[in-house]
């Protein structure tokens, strides 16, 4: 996952190959709490592991639930069996509304039948989502709802401690037309009072989101209850309805996470198709219907159960009116579809976006248009003008907290290059807060690196050279972190070569000999350890002894071409921190942005001496002071790529600035938009 502040998105160009997909949020979350309400254990397959599941194992764990992970994956669940474990529990739900809804609605049953009280809270926008329409079902049945903020917003405490007698023998009504979440949450919910008859619900009000209420009643089928239904106004729990474990349950992959693979394949499946596993043709969720969207707009999809196969079909996309009530959370990554299409796209009957993480329409809206495009918005309409090539502006992307936000955004990506022919491409789309897709899909954005292919020389790369203990491994790692992208530490290839020669008994000044064993070399990094055939060198590799070995072998130049192909290798989605001391001049010339940094020669003799004191070695600044002008003289001097700032690099001399000053310093010249940094 990325935790970085932002990801800088280059400009893609092609999509292909293969994503697994993480379970159904929407799944995993009802699973989980029938699992945890029925007698016995459940083998729960593919679960989603991401903030909002982890949010409802949590509760059922302070409810009493066993839950057990085996060596598998596996998670093994063994419910309360309609009995309550404990009878107070204060449960904190973050911002998943797929365990607050439900939850409330079981717990107020369970605290009314059987005498207990329960208090739900979650984030500060948790508690900005209505469930007034959950809690006036709830007290007309008898249970006792406080609120314990706003009214009609949790917190909640549902239950007194005392015992009630339910009015089950009546039909409860809710309203159905702002979320289906909460006839979802009454119908997991009230087969528990099923002893003394059956139950009715009746839905106040036009059903929105139909398809989610087809999961609810498919996995309560799953878990014994067939519920009967009379179009979508009359539902009805049988007496005696009881929650029965199918012993093992498969958790469908997401079929709203799947929308963003389907619009890549459409958008940039140009020569190979993109292939989704885990959810497919067959899938109960009805963002699967997405599928049909995309294709109205142009997509090319084959499917069978668990796959789906997409490519580019027409070309620009096309712009649609569509009333997307059926495909709520999916349709959003229509509106970013719009944007490649060749008409306008009016997406309609979508008013329940304004009550999901954010305020989605108006978030959508507002940017779309930081990209350039036109769009309009209503109370529970958008409408986006297809953006042509040249109007693309670059964008820091806000996600509002909101995962598909970031999703979905990431797909503008695409954008046709701007700017003159021949120009580096700029990095044009910043998601702020790319965590956010830890809600359902944690390892988003590595997914589609897997699958997407950059314009040629876009990946960027930022380089940092300068003369030994400037400095440049510290700074080039911290800014990689940052960034999130990947780090070159050029330096610990020429020391590994210095390495790989004396072990082979490799005369080091025999240019030729020392590249035929770079070229060669099996050479691996694994986190911070590095393994040289086999053998863990980290620790010889950063010696100064092996650093002036280095300094030897690198101003071979068979050996600098040895290497060349290796570092070049590093430069990989979404980007590259790359140190040495020719990064900005031959390697990557073209890097996005070059920072030469240098500190006098006392300052680094001291900052060397201090490093190497940490390390317990113990050396004499004056001789290291000595060494260190040795190297810097045969790095600037020798024949090829000899250490000097390139004509477009920024010098940044940090004798006198901290770590962090130096790290703030380069961010701030690292802004996305420019095509090419000065
Ligand atoms: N701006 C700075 N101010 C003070 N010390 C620094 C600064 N940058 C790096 N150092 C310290 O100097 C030492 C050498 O840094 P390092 O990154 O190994 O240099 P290089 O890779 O250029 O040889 C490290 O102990 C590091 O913590
Ligand atoms: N891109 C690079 C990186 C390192 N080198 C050589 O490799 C030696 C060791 O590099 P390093 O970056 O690990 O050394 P320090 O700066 O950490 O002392 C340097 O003295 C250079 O001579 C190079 O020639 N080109």
């Amino acid at each position: 996952m990325f935790s970085t502040a932002f990801l800088d998105l280059p400009p893609l160009r092609r999509a292909a190959g293969t994503v697994r997909l993480p379970g159904s949020k929407s799944i995993s979350n009802r699973v989980l709490l029938l699992a945890g309400l029925a007698q016995g254990t459940t083998a729960v397959h593919d679960l989603l592991d991401s903030d909002d599941t982890r949010v409802m194992l949590a509760a059922l764990e302070a409810l009493g639930c066993g839950l057990r992970r085996d060596e598998a994956g596996v998670l093994h669940v063994t419910g309360l069996g309609g009995q309550l474990a404990t009878r107070e529990a204060q449960l904190f739900l973050g911002n998943a509304g797929t365990a607050m809804r439900p939850l409330t609605a079981a717990l107020a049953v369970l605290a009314s039948t059987q005498g207990g009280a329960f208090e739900l809270s979650g984030v500060a926008r948790m508690h900005e989502r209505p469930i007034g329409d959950l809690v006036t079902a709830l007290r007309q049945l008898g249970c006792p709802v406080a609120d314990l903020g706003q009214p009609g917003y949790p917190p909640l405490r549902v239950g007194d401690g005392g015992l009630h007698a339910l009015h089950t023998a009546e039909p409860i009504r809710v309203r159905g037309d702002v979320s289906s979440q909460f006839l979802t949450a009454l119908l997991l919910a009230l087969p528990l009072v099923t002893a003394q008859g059956p139950v009715t619900i009746e839905v106040v009000g036009e059903l929105i989101s139909k398809p989610y209420i087809h999961i609810t009643l498919e996995l309560l089928a799953r878990f014994g209850i067939a519920v009967q239904r009379e179009g979508w106004q009359r539902f009805t729990l049988p007496q005696g309805s009881s929650y029965r474990t199918p012993g093992a349950i498969h958790v469908e992959g997401d079929a709203s996470s799947a929308s963003y693979f389907v619009a890549l394949g459409a958008i940039a499946g140009v020569e190979q198709p993109v292939r989704i596993e885990g959810v497919g043709l067959d899938a109960i969720q009805g963002d699967i219907r997405f599928v049909e969207a995309a294709q109205a707009m142009g997509a090319q999809v084959v499917g069978g159960p668990g796959w789906l196969e997409v490519r580019r079909g027409t070309w620009p996309l096309k712009g649609l009116t569509l009333d997307c009530n059926h495909i709520p959370d999916a349709a959003m990554t229509l509106a970013v579809m719009a944007l490649y299409a060749d008409a306008p796209t009016r997406l309609t009957n979508i008013a329940s976006w304004r009550v999901k993480e954010t305020d989605r329409i108006a978030a959508m809206a507002t940017e779309l248009r930081k990209l350039g495009a036109t769009v309009e918005e209503g109370t529970d309409f958008i409408e986006i003008q297809p953006l042509p090539a040249g109007q693309w502006q670059a964008a820091s992307i806000h996600t509002y907290d909101d995962h598909r936000m970031a999703m979905c955004l990431s797909l503008a990506a695409f954008h046709p290059l701007v700017g003159e022919p021949g120009e580096q491409p700029g990095r044009m789309v910043r998601i702020e807060d790319p965590k956010c897709v830890a809600k359902t899909f944690p390892d988003y954005f590595e997914a589609l690196f897997d699958c997407v292919e950059a314009l040629p020389g876009a990946v960027p790369v930022l380089a940092v050279d300068g003369p030994t203990a400037s400095g440049k491994g510290t700074l080039a790692s911290q800014l990689a972190q940052r960034l999130g992208y990947h780090l070159l530490d050029s330096g610990a290839l020429y020391r590994a070569t210095a390495l790989a020669a004396q072990e082979a008994g490799v005369p080091l000044d025999d240019g030729e000999a020392v590249a035929a064993v770079a070229a060669t070399m099996a050479l691996r990094f694994d986190g911070d350890t590095v393994w040289l055939a086999g053998q863990d060198i980290t620790d010889p590799l950063r010696l100064e002894s092996t650093g002036g070995l280095a300094s030897k072998v690198s101003a071979h130049p068979p050996v600098r071409q040895a290497l060349h192909a290796l570092q070049l290798s590093f430069r990989r989605l979404p980007g590259l921190v790359a140190d040495g001391r020719d990064m900005g001049t031959v390697v990557f010339p073209d890097a996005a942005l070059k920072v030469f940094l240098t500190a006098s020669a006392e300052e680094r003799a001291q900052r060397r001496h201090k490093q190497l004191l940490s390390r317990g070695v113990e050396a004499s600044i004056d001789s290291l002071c000595a060494d260190l002008r040795a190297r810097d003289d045969r790095d600037q001097n020798r024949s090829v790529a000899p250490l000097k700032p390139a004509k477009d690099a920024h010098l940044l001399d940090n004798s006198e600035l901290s770590i962090e000053d130096s790290v703030a310093q380069v961010l701030s010249w690292w802004q996305p938009g420019t095509p090419r940094q000065r």
